[in-house]
């Protein structure tokens, strides 16, 4: 293509980009004025405030952000091609149509959109010219060209892409609808029904995959998604404020975003668990326990029952009593729906003898009175009582009988009395009985400081006695730290729905991390789940993840590595003598830079490192304040999980691999956030796999 050419064209596509924004302005009035109206022509207040949300959505999905184009990519099919020979397609974040519905933009999740990601020269389905925009600030400034019907490709050569892969980062973390990869695309794009986990090295976009496939299917989907909702779970906040802007700017503003914690926060959480313990309560064992625990509340009849009802009184015999027993235990339903079908199937034989004597139909006042007549309710209470979650490990953690009786060929003795306080015997003074840390009962539940891990048990309580209402879809982020116990809580969350299960088992720092993801998806409830890996690294540059991936052997993890498309960036390890000091220069050196610079140290040093930074004059952002105007944040080790920086400085790594029992694990993380460059400053000599 000539320089003129090229020009014209650009010229062409700038003009093109001018009318679809018009156009989308249009749209967007529109919607606002049918909001606006909206009320006036509904019939009624249910129809208004639902056409009102309705439209409130609408016009926020038809939002334009100026900053970022509204296509990026354009689709020339060739002449032979059956369903769109010779016509050209802009392919963008969503739809634009002009004032007669002709399409200007196609959205990136329309089926013919497809080709744009998965056509190659060997395949080029239909088309003939794909075409990559280029983009600064809004502005449209340049493209790229690969004639698949001469057998042009470029594939991870694109220059396009790579300029976007090595854009400085700032801020919360952007989608990737322009340059999604081939493998990527499969995942994006498989079917609602489908469950599968990607198993993937830091940076190969399992994050991006999960949040691009949950849009996808809500584009597919939308109404029965809209109905029974999409989920994302992740490990902490600050992950959430990260990746809390990437659906919304997809034009998604109606997913719900939590972690595990908020999912099983039935109890306020105000105690903390000693490991071993934690450990314990999030083993797949203490379901048993529970469900045996729920179990040994059904009792049996013992006498008849015999209810007053004016001149007449009823009496049921201990045999039918047995039977409605035995045929609701039969039935397996959650405990207080079992309750209640006792209830009515005893009010059930009641009206039987009723319409008998009387030859007439009770009144539903008449059945809710029988309901509620005391020897019903005290009937109940005998074979099927009342039980509340907390109530029930309340019950197990104080009575050491009943734990006993549920824990029987389950838990060991040192076992049941870890729960209830007892360090073993062998482990010295601690076995006294006493209870320094953990759950701190009181009386009664409400009275009681529950653990984190204490509230995991209680959702699953929870779940025994009523089933919770699920999602359609569930994405869940950072996966491998997930407990047994914990992908239960997300398994009775999507039973009827389907999973996105991202992790990488070499990231696993929970004392109870999945070390084989089939295991996982087995507590998850999708035992059949593919585990397909992502293998091409977009974060991490090649010398720093070949300097992480010495860590690789000691984390006894079985795992593809990564290979990184990034041939920029650098590595620079140093011995220093002052460990904040050198932190200090280091990052007033990074600030040279553009992008974010994020000091990663462990958790009991972030203090001292942030004070020093404040008293050099470097203001600092916390990692959970993504909007924040400071370009450094100081971010404990623990919690930089899923998160990049343009410029890492990593401070004293022997430090961070002490601070806990999986600290290689966690090292291992800190590495692999930075986008550019990484700076390890060390005083400690570094531990063993990297030294
Ligand atoms: N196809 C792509 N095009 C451009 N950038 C991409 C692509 N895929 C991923 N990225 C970018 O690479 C970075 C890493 O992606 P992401 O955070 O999703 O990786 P991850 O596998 O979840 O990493 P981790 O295991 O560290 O959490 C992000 O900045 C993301 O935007």
């Amino acid at each position: 293509m000539s320089l003129t050419e090229l020009d014209t064209d650009l010229r062409a596509e700038r003009a093109h980009l001018d009318a679809s924004r018009a156009a989308l302005r249009r749209m967007r009035e529109r919607a606002e004025a049918l909001f606006a109206t909206g009320d006036k022509v509904a019939g009624d207040a249910y129809t208004a405030e639902q056409l009102g949300r309705h439209m409130a959505r609408r016009v926020k999905e038809l939002a334009d952000d100026p900053t970022t184009p509204l296509f990026f990519g354009r689709l020339d099919f060739g002449d032979l091609d059956p369903d769109h020979a010779g016509r050209e397609y802009h392919v963008g974040r969503r739809h634009v149509t002009d004032d007669l519905g002709e399409p200007l933009v196609l959205d990136w999740r329309a089926p013919v959109s497809r080709s744009f990601y998965r056509a190659s020269a060997r395949d080029p389905q239909g088309v003939a010219v794909r075409r990559r925009f280029g983009f600064n600030a809004g502005v449209l400034t340049s493209f790229e060209d690969e004639h698949l019907d001469r057998g042009e490709e470029l594939g991870t050569a694109s220059r396009i892409l790579t300029a976007e892969i090595e854009r400085p980062r700032v801020g919360p973390m952007r989608d990737i609808v322009a340059t999604i990869q081939p493998e990527q695309d499969e995942l994006v794009r498989a079917d609602l029904a489908d469950s599968i986990c990607v198993q993937g090295a830091p940076g190969t976009g399992k994050t991006a995959v999960g949040l691009h496939r949950a849009a996808y299917l809500l584009y597919l989907h939308r109404e029965r998604l809209r109905r029974s909702g999409v989920l994302i779970v992740g490990p902490n906040r600050a992950f959430l404020s990260y990746i809390a802007a990437v659906l919304p700017a997809l034009g998604e503003v109606e997913v719900a975003q939590a972690t595990v914690e908020d999912l099983v926060e039935r109890v306020p959480v105000r105690a903390v668990d000693d490991p071993a313990v934690a450990t314990l309560k999030h083993d797949v064992r203490m379901a048993e326990l529970l469900r045996r625990a729920v179990e040994a509340h059904i009792g049996s009849p013992t006498e008849p029952i015999m209810v007053s009802d004016g001149s007449f009184r009823w009496r049921i015999g201990l045999d039918p009593l047995h039977r409605v027993v035995a045929e609701t235990r039969a039935e397996g339903l959650p405990y207080a729906t079992g309750r209640e079908r006792i209830r009515a199937r005893v009010v059930g034989l009641l009206q039987r003898q009723a319409e008998a004597r009387r030859a007439e139909s009770p009144s539903d006042a008449w059945l809710r009175r029988m309901g509620k007549a005391k020897p019903v309710t005290e009937f109940l209470d005998t074979v099927w009582p009342a039980l509340t979650p907390d109530g029930l490990l309340h019950r197990l953690l104080t009575d050491p009988d009943a734990l006993a009786t549920a824990a029987d060929g389950l838990l060991t003795a040192d076992e049941q009395g870890l729960l209830h306080g007892r360090a073993p015997e062998a482990d010295g003074p601690a076995g006294n009985g006493s209870r320094s840390v953990g759950t701190k009962l009181g009386r009664t539940p409400k009275a009681t400081r529950w653990t984190a891990a204490d509230a995991v048990l209680i959702d699953e309580a929870a779940g025994l006695l009523e089933r919770p209402a699920g999602f359609g879809h569930v994405v869940v982020d950072e996966a491998q730290d997930l407990s047994p116990m914990q992908c239960r809580a997300i398994a009775r969350r999507s039973e009827h729905g389907s999973i996105t299960l991202l992790g990488d088992l070499a990231q696993g720092t929970a004392p109870w991390a999945a070390r084989d993801w089939r295991e996982s998806l087995a507590h998850l409830g999708k035992p059949d789940a593919a585990v397909v890996p992502l293998s091409i690294g977009f974060r991490v540059p090649a010398a720093v993840v070949a300097f992480a991936n010495r860590l690789l052997p000691a984390l006894a993890v079985d795992v593809p590595p990564a290979e990184s498309l990034r041939r920029d960036g650098t590595l620079d390890v140093r011995t220093v003598e002052d460990l904040v000091a050198a932190t200090v220069t280091e990052v007033r050196a990074a600030l040279a830079h553009d992008g974010s610079v994020g000091v990663i140290a462990a958790d009991d040093t972030v203090d001292r490192i942030r004070g020093a930074l404040a008293d050099a004059g470097v203001p600092t952002a916390t990692a959970d304040d993504v909007e924040a105007a400071e370009r450094v944040t100081v971010v404990p080790a623990t919690l930089v999980k899923g998160l990049e920086y343009d410029h890492v400085v990593v401070v004293e790594p022997a430090a961070i691999v002490a601070a806990e029992p999986r600290g290689l694990h966690r090292l291992y993380v800190v590495l692999t956030r930075a986008v550019s460059r990484l700076a390890v400053l060390h005083h400690a000599p570094l531990p063993t796999p990297l030294g």
